[in-house]
């Protein structure tokens, strides 16, 4: 890879679809053209704290990520240096032994409900997309979801929502729209939106590929 990799943000509120638009993207390429950093795998370690302790985090403020290891990591990725990325464990609220080793691609996606929050990350970008989707919808999806996959009850997640995620969301992650060069409304069906993320790629692919013959 001589040319230093795109970095794409996909921002919005949780259950929005950022993760199914980023995985529709991805899923027209080669692996080893896309790389998915995701902000979550980035919430600070609570290895230290009892488990009771942890329910009582807000892991929608800001201060919950360790963006200083976040920007760090997307800095060496675009310098075109591997990352020990960390990976994060939604069922114990922390993140779980494991480090993989990732090689830097050509086409990163940095995807996350505050990334455009920080400067520090959004200064690294070099397209800003926000998926906007209503909050009854995100309740719905995310309900489904955490119960589904995050090992959660139908009362922990409505509680969560009420104390934490909607506070958060509107002061937060909403503000944070004004910074993208795209919105997506919907999300994961939003087929011409993801059509034309997908051209957007192929078109900073085949400039790479130019560039290198
Ligand atoms: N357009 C859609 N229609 C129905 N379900 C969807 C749609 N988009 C996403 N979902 C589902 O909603 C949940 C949240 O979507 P996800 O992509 O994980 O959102 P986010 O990453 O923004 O939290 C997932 O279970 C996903 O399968
Ligand atoms: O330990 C944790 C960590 C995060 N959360 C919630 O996850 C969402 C962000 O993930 P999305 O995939 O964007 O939905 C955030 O709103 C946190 O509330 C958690 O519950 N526990």
């Amino acid at each position: 890879m001589s040319e230093k990799p795109v970095v794409i943000g996909v921002a919005g509120g949780s259950g929005s679809g950022k993760t199914t638009v980023t995985r529709s993207i991805c899923q027209r390429f080669q692996d080893k053209t896309i790389l998915v950093i995701e902000q979550d795998y980035y919430y600070k370690d609570q290895s230290h704290l009892p488990f009771e302790e942890r329910l009582n985090t807000n892991y929608d403020h800001p201060l919950a990520f360790d963006n200083e290891l976040l920007v760090q990591h997307i800095h060496k990725l675009v310098n075109q240096q591997p990352i020990q990325k960390p990976v994060y464990d939604y069922k114990m609220h922390t993140r779980s032994n494991e480090i993989i080793t990732v090689e830097p691609k050509e086409v990163i996606i940095l995807e996350g409900i505050l990334i455009l929050e920080d400067p520090r990350l959004v200064d690294l970008m070099d397209i800003k997309v926000f998926v906007d989707t209503d909050a009854d919808i995100r309740i719905i999806r995310r309900l489904m979801r955490d119960i589904k996959e995050r090992g959660r009850t139908l009362d922990s997640v409505i509680d969560q929502y009420e104390n934490n995620v909607r506070p958060m969301h509107l002061q937060f992650v909403e503000p944070t729209k004004r910074y993208a060069d795209i919105i997506i409304p919907e999300g994961g069906q939003n087929h011409v939106a993801i059509d034309l993320m997908a051209t957007k790629v192929e078109k900073i692919l085949s400039r790479n590929q130019e560039n290198n013959i």
